[in-house]
């Protein structure tokens, strides 16, 4: 903008030449400037993000790593106020340009149920938009996100729980727990932005696989087809694990990384972009059939029985 700003006030004084060898040196100062300025950044804005008693975020004044926890008790359901807490968290990462950040959970043997079921029984429709499209602005936000990310994986981690995992870019797991994308043994059907995330985490063979049989892994078998990266005894132990693989970071232009971060997932991203209302009306009338609602119900029911 002030190279055009430049090029448009000058346009009745000066020559074409010498414009030309002007903007040369003004284009050079600044992403001189800009890049010096982005490897500077991450040092000086660390922060101390103010608390939300259902998203913990916790920053390494050190390594400049956050530790983002979910704490929705029992079990880390993604209900809307969970989302809008994680999207809050995710603006404020962003703006602060830490230097990783590590998922992980504080319920003990839960990562995350996945979706809130008591958000798709029975819905309102004016919440569902709202709990639909914040579900759209997190998954954007994470998988998009500038910074790098992995995830300790202290417990289960069905369905949205899987998406949230395989939404980052590295993943450790607690042996003896199940994580998957089951959907289709719901009755539901994956959307698009889940899919994707899928797609670049394990081979396409493996994804269709995975998906449409629903079927959720070990620990053991998770690792076997590349669902997750690495096991991990402890979660303490999880989360050292992925800050080793964030510290790896340290060594690689921070611009570099982000852009070859944002160029290999842009095209998942822009599909989202570009149909979030379609999404969301595709979920909303399927969601709303009396069979698919029966199922929902039947399934809380067994949940609870259980
Ligand atoms: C055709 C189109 C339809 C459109 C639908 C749109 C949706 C598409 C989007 C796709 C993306 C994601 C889908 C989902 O995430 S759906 C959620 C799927 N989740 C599951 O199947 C997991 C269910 N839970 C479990 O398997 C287990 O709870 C657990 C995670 C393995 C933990 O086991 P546990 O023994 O430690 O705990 P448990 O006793 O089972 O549960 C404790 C209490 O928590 C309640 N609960 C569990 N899961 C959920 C949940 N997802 N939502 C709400 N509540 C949950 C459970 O009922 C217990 O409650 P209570 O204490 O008995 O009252």
């Amino acid at each position: 903008m002030l190279l055009t700003l430049f090029e448009s006030h000058t346009h009745f004084f000066l020559s074409m030449f010498q414009k030309m060898i002007l903007t040369k040196i003004i284009s050079n100062t600044l992403s001189l400037h800009k890049k010096q300025l982005i490897e500077w950044l991450p040092a000086v804005r660390y922060f101390s993000s103010p608390t939300n008693p259902l998203v913990n975020v916790d920053v390494n004044d050190k390594s400049g790593i956050a530790v983002v926890t979910m704490n929705r008790k029992p079990v880390n359901g993604l209900s809307l106020e969970l989302f809008e807490a994680m999207s809050k968290a995710l603006d404020d990462l962003e703006n602060n340009r830490i230097r990783g950040a590590i998922l992980t959970s504080s319920c003990p043997t839960v990562f995350s149920a996945g979706l809130d079921l008591n958000e798709l029984y029975q819905p309102d429709k004016k919440r569902f938009k709202a709990f639909w499209t914040t579900f759209q602005d997190v998954w954007l936000k994470l998988y998009g996100s500038s910074f790098p990310t992995a995830a300790a994986i202290n417990g289960h981690a069905p369905a949205g729980g899987c998406f949230l995992a395989i939404s980052c870019e590295y993943r450790v797991m607690c042996p003896d727990y199940k994580i998957g994308l089951n959907e289709t043994r719901l009755g539901i059907i994956a959307p698009i932005f889940l899919r994707a995330s899928m797609r670049n985490t394990v081979s396409n063979r493996e994804a269709e696989k995975a998906l449409t049989l629903g079927t959720l892994y070990s620990t053991e078998d998770a690792l076997k087809i590349g669902l997750i990266d690495e096991i991990a005894i402890y979660k303490v132990k999880a989360i050292e694990r992925c800050e080793n693989f964030l510290a790896q970071f340290n060594n690689v232009s921070s611009i570099a990384r982000s852009f070859t971060k944002r160029s290999l997932r842009q095209k998942d991203l822009e599909e989202l972009e570009n149909c979030r209302e379609e999404d969301f009306n595709i979920f909303w009338s399927n969601l709303i059939e009396p069979s698919v609602q029966k199922q929902i119900g039947d399934y809380m029911q067994s949940l609870k029985k259980k």
